[in-house]
């Protein structure tokens, strides 16, 4: 039994104690306190749980384990919901502007109902990539004792007829069946076929896509529990993980620990530095520079560059590799990566976690590389790396003065030399695509899809897919002032910026430019000589905001831009 009356309250004893904080304690009794419950600290129990998508559709059961956690360790748990939205859904569609917009509603969401109701602490649940980063905004921004539970992976799909289990398939695989069909290389039932199969249950899409990549980040930025980003959506071990994420949120207000404890500019470090090796998605870019601005750390698109140069990428992890998450978690996650790039002195090991214990402490009893079973071929040894340097290139240039981040793994070369062929939109590009406009040689050119110009920076998961579908992944480049989905792979450079509603020179490219992208040097540039540049930059109108009313309006007025992370909190 806890000593109740030990455990702190600073927000919550504002709110229930003393006989003029009656009338609180009267609603709060009619949601289910009793006496005893006004002793004890309110943690909040932040949940994206939702019928709207796999990745959430479980997150009330798991909650149902926090709240237990939490009860068990003397908190009193408090439920509430926040919204989300899936990209695997709203993906090519005009929906998908508000996209990263949830991630700034999510966030304020959660920052207001802790911040209004007097919560001591919180664990947040969330399980797909802009409601992952949200919570943690919002854990940045109020500081209280907090938890961040990821709600697992998916398990992969399988086509009838595919009985070894040999083509696992997922949401990209269904994106990239789209471009095949297209292509007349899969009728129609074969493209309802790979429909029904590919997404056999609840889960975060299954790939190093932007959700695990971000359930990465966080355990490795210590916000999490240790372990439990590769964890499947299903079974025990995630609903252990919820107890026990409800107990250390608990623990963390005794001990008085607070997540910017925790989220130092080392632990970004930490979390760069693994999602880097294991082979994450671009959003992990925006993601943590939005989360270190709430937290208040310096971090910057170029510090991405500098930890890019001594971290080789190592995870052979969809979409450009051959695994899942699933089976990552198959051979024991990635602890034991964690616990190599520890010993060689790329991670901060006196960095604090959640956990109450330091990194290194909480990876003392983990095996190094050799605890992979020997046969594995999922996460490389260190020696042998898929690529000497990151994936995750920053590139600049005279098409992208403020930087712009490309996903270029070496598969597809390291550098493209190609012909301009522009879009005004997301949509155009796609139909291009599918109708075959797109050929050998050519570098599709995306733009007013920025933050501002979409706005909401749109994921072109479509038109990657369409270019990989067709079978011209190796001879297209594609570049865009928005962004990537975590599935889009092939010689892709996004987060232009200036955007081109910004007035960015990606504005002024013309159909038929000559454009050169060095994966080496990191230079993106038009090969126009600098009188023709500055006459068209000259002439050059930029459309400004893509809305101007509602929440897109809002967003597009206070959103900073991509290569600072798209916060709209930003010099206010
Ligand atoms: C739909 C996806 C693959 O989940 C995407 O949203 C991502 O960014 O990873
Ligand atoms: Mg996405």
């Amino acid at each position: 039994m806890s000593d109740l009356t030990s455990i702190p309250r600073p927000h919550s004893s504002v709110v229930v104690d003393g006989n003029d904080r009656a009338a609180a304690r009267s609603m709060l009794r009619a949601v289910g306190f009793e006496d005893d419950d006004f002793n004890k600290p309110q943690i909040a129990v932040a949940s994206a749980a939702s019928d709207m998508t796999p990745c959430n559709v479980h997150l009330g059961d798991l909650s149902e384990h926090a709240r237990t956690g939490i009860a068990a360790a003397g908190g009193k748990p408090v439920y509430f919901n926040t919204i989300t939205v899936t990209d695997g859904i709203s993906m090519g569609t005009q929906g998908m502007r508000y996209s990263l917009v949830s991630r700034e509603v999510i966030a304020d969401s959660i920052e207001t109902a802790v911040a209004a109701e007097g919560f001591d602490g919180l664990v947040a649940i969330g399980g797909c990539d802009k409601n992952m980063p949200g919570a943690m905004i919002a854990i940045a921004r109020l500081n209280r004792p907090a938890v961040f539970i990821y709600g697992g992976t998916i398990l992969p799909g399988f086509l009838a007829g595919d009985e070894h289990h040999e083509r696992p398939l997922d949401i990209v695989s269904v994106f990239e069946a789209v471009g095949k069909h297209a292509k007349g290389e899969l009728d129609d039932a074969g493209l309802k076929a790979v429909e029904k199969a590919a997404i056999p249950g609840p889960g975060s899409c299954g790939g190093m896509y932007t959700a695990n990549t971000m359930a990465s980040a966080i355990e490795a930025m210590g916000m999490s529990l240790p372990n439990s980003s590769a964890q499947l959506a299903v079974g025990e071990e995630k609903r252990k993980d919820c107890e026990r994420a409800g107990a250390a949120v608990v623990a963390m207000l005794k001990n008085d620990l607070k997540p910017r404890d925790i989220m130092t500019r080392e632990a970004f470090e930490n979390a760069i530095t693994v999602c880097l090796a294991l082979g994450g998605s671009t959003n992990l870019i925006l993601h943590l520079l939005a989360i270190a601005h709430a937290a208040e750390v310096p971090l910057a698109l170029d510090d991405f560059k500098t930890i890019g140069e001594r971290v080789p990428l190592l995870g052979d992890l969809k979409p450009f590799g051959k695994y899942n998450m699933s089976h990552l978690v198959r051979i024991g996650g990635i602890r034991p990566m964690m616990k190599m790039l520890l010993d060689r002195g790329l991670l901060h090991g006196d960095c604090m976690t959640v956990s109450g214990q330091t990194m290194a402490e909480s990876l003392a009893d983990v095996k190094p590389y050799g605890a992979y079973p020997t046969e594995q071929d999922i996460i490389h040894p260190w020696d042998q790396p898929i690529k000497t340097e990151t994936h995750l290139r920053v590139l600049r240039g005279n098409l992208a003065p403020d930087g712009a981040v490309g996903k270029i793994t070496g598969k597809e070369g390291l550098y493209f030399k190609g012909t301009a062929k522009v879009y005004e939109s997301e949509e155009d590009a796609l139909q291009g695509i599918l109708r075959g406009d797109v050929v050998k040689g050519d570098v599709v050119v995306i733009r007013n899809e920025g933050p501002v110009g979409g706005p909401g920076m749109r994921e072109m998961l479509s038109p990657t897919a369409a270019v990989a579908g067709r079978g011209l992944i190796k001879d297209v480049a594609l570049i865009t002032d928005g962004r990537f989905s975590g599935g889009s792979h092939g010689f892709d450079v996004g987060h232009i910026t200036p955007e081109a509603a910004n007035g960015g020179p990606i504005g002024i490219v013309a159909s038929g430019d000559t454009i050169e992208i060095d994966a080496v040097k990191n230079t993106i540039s038009v090969l126009i000589s600098d009188d023709v540049y500055a006459a068209r930059m000259a002439a050059f109108k930029p459309r400004g905001p893509g809305a101007t009313r509602g929440v897109l309006g809002k967003y597009a007025k206070l959103v900073a831009s991509a290569s600072e992370g798209a916060v709209t909190d930003k010099g206010l």
